[in-house]
Formats: structure tokens, sequence, C-alpha cells
């Protein structure tokens, strides 16, 4: 455990680890919080030790989760504001920059959802798939609009964060129909648009999102259901610009089934991958703040945003 690390910081770590915290866009905020708190309550004399200290904060909250790109995406936009040489200027450098994050995270995801709603007609049905923020922006800006709007919700082994979309569906006035992940095909007959979220979208158009995309996609392009992905340009990977892939988190098998049950089974090996991978022929847009993209042209959009590449500011110089 690194002692500089402030304990607000650990803590955000540790709910993050634990999903208290979760869902990319939720993350991307939390972990800009946590390093607007380290540099706030930090009492080092001189700008090396400061900047140690946000390194060894923002890398910590960096080895929480792999797979959300938000998560370092967060971490890069707060930490390349620090460009004063003084401890009191590098303090404001990285408020400023955590509250610019955090306000046009924000401001992207509202835009994002009047993008969407355009795409869906009063009347629509929609399936989910987890719980996806950026993909209720979308719903909620169509109830706006004035539109009917009715939703399948898969329940989403094996964490259920199904039961949050629907709760907040129901919240919003749009009736739900919550359903088991393996009766999404039988249902896909009553859907107009798959709507799902991603925690991070490869150069090559590939969607990244929770575990069960994939097949949930390959099943609606077999029925002939459009499958939407609400992805703010946050969740665009830099790194698969230059031939990185992104890492698939393998979560605790216990999330599935406990031990006294394994042992009675005869310990079977149990994998739980938490996300899939759905290549871009499976999708039909990806709509972000930017406005919508077909899979194949986001690598447009990511070298406007990124350019040739990207820092690591966790990693010591
Ligand atoms: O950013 P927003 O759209 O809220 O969420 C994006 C994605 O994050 C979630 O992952 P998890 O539940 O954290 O594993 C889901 O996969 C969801 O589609």
């Amino acid at each position: 455990m690194d002692e500089r690390v402030h304990p607000e910081v650990r803590r955000i770590a540790d709910e993050i680890d634990t999903m208290e915290i979760r869902g990319a866009a939720t993350i991307a905020d939390a972990v800009a919080r946590a390093l607007r708190t380290q540099a706030q309550e930090s009492d080092a004399t001189d700008p090396e030790t400061f900047r140690g200290e946000l390194r060894a904060a923002a890398r910590t909250l960096y080895e929480t989760r792999p797979t959300a790109v938000s998560l370092p995406n967060a971490l890069r936009y707060v930490l390349r504001g620090m460009s004063s040489t003084t401890v009191e200027g590098l303090r404001q450098n990285v408020v400023d920059s955590a509250d610019e994050f955090c306000a046009r995270l924000e401001r992207a995801q509202s835009d994002l959802g009047q993008v969407g709603a355009n795409r869906l007609r009063d009347g629509d049905v929609i399936m989910t798939h987890c719980h996806s923020t950026d993909a209720l922006a979308c719903v909620e800006a169509a109830v706006e609009q004035g539109k009917h709007i009715e939703a399948i919700v898969k329940e989403t082994r094996p964490r259920n964060q199904g039961h949050i979309t629907a709760r907040e569906l129901h919240e919003m006035g749009v009736p739900v129909t919550l359903i088991v992940d393996s009766a999404a095909r039988r249902y896909l007959n009553d859907v107009d648009h798959v709507l799902v979220g991603a925690d991070a979208v490869a150069a090559d158009g590939s969607v990244i999102n929770k575990i069960g995309t994939s097949g949930l996609a390959v099943n609606a392009r077999d029925r002939g259901t459009p499958i939407m992905v609400a992805a703010q340009t946050l969740k665009l990977h830099p790194g698969t610009m230059t031939g990185h892939t992104v890492d698939i988190e393998m979560r605790d098998t216990e999330e599935i089934i406990d031990d006294e049950t394994l042992a009675e089974l005869g310990n079977p090996t149990v994998k739980n991958p938490a996300f899939d991978v759905t290549p871009p022929r499976y999708v039909d847009a990806i709509v972000t703040e930017r406005g919508q993209f077909p899979p194949e042209s986001i690598v447009i959009l990511m070298r406007e945003l990124f350019g040739e590449g990207t820092t690591e500011p966790w990693v010591e110089p």
C-alpha cells in the first residue's frame, strides 16, 4: 500500500473494485473527484512530491478495473493539466481540470441522449442489457420529447444490473418487462431496437460491453433488429489505434456460485468474464455526443480526439 495515497482515494478505489461504484461514466466521475481530493488534501511542500502523490493516487485508481477505458481517460484528462511550477498552482490545476472533466461528462451524456432519442420513434420497444447511464440518457430524452417507449430488460446475470435499469426506466414512466437473459431471443420479435452502453470502443468499431452483449447482438442481427450502442467519446480506447487490445476483466467466481455449492458439484472450473467483444458488423450505430457513427468510421473521430497517441500519467517518469 502506497502511504502517499489519501484514505478517501483508497476508499473510492475499493468501492470501484467491489462495484459499489460501477458503470463506466460513473467510475470516470468518481476517479476525477478522487484526484481532486488528493490534490486538495495534499500537504506536499514541493512540486515533485506533489506530482508523485498524484501519480500514486492515479495508479491506485487505475489498478481497480481493467476494461472500462473511461477510467484511464479520466485520469489522463485531470493530470495532463498539471503545468504550474508551484504546489499551490498544481493544486489549482488539478481542481480546475477535475471540475471541467465532471461538467463535460454531464454535458456529453445529455448531448448524446438527444442524438440517441432521435433514433427512437413514438411507440418503440427497446431491449436493454446491463445498466448504462449513456443508454438511459437516450430513453430519457425520447420520453421528454413526448414519445411513448416501452422496454424489455434483461436481468444481466450474475450481478443483475438489469434490476437497476428496470427501476430507473420505471421512474421515467417507461413500462418494463423483465426477462432472464436466456429469454432474449424469444422476445426479439417484439423489439424495435436493442439499446446498450459500452465500457470501451476499439478503433475497428468493436464494442466492449457487459458479457452477453455479443450474443444478443448476433441474435438481433439474425432477427433484423437494429443494435444501437450509446457511448460518449470518453469510451473510445486510444490504445487500440496503435495495436493494443482491450483487457477483459475476469471477476471472482463467488459472484456466480458459493464455495459449498461448488464443492457439491465436484469443484468444476468456473469462469466469470465481465465483458465481451461485439464485432462492428453486428452494430448499426454508435451514438456519441458528437453525433452517431457507423462503427467502421469511429476511428476518424478517435484520430481527431487523441491525435497520435496518449500518455500514461500514473507511470513514474
Ligand atoms: O457509462 P455507462 O453508460 O453508465 O455504463 C457503461 C457500461 O458499464 C457497465 O459495466 P459494469 O456494470 O461497471 O461492469 C455496463 O457494461 C454498461 O454497459
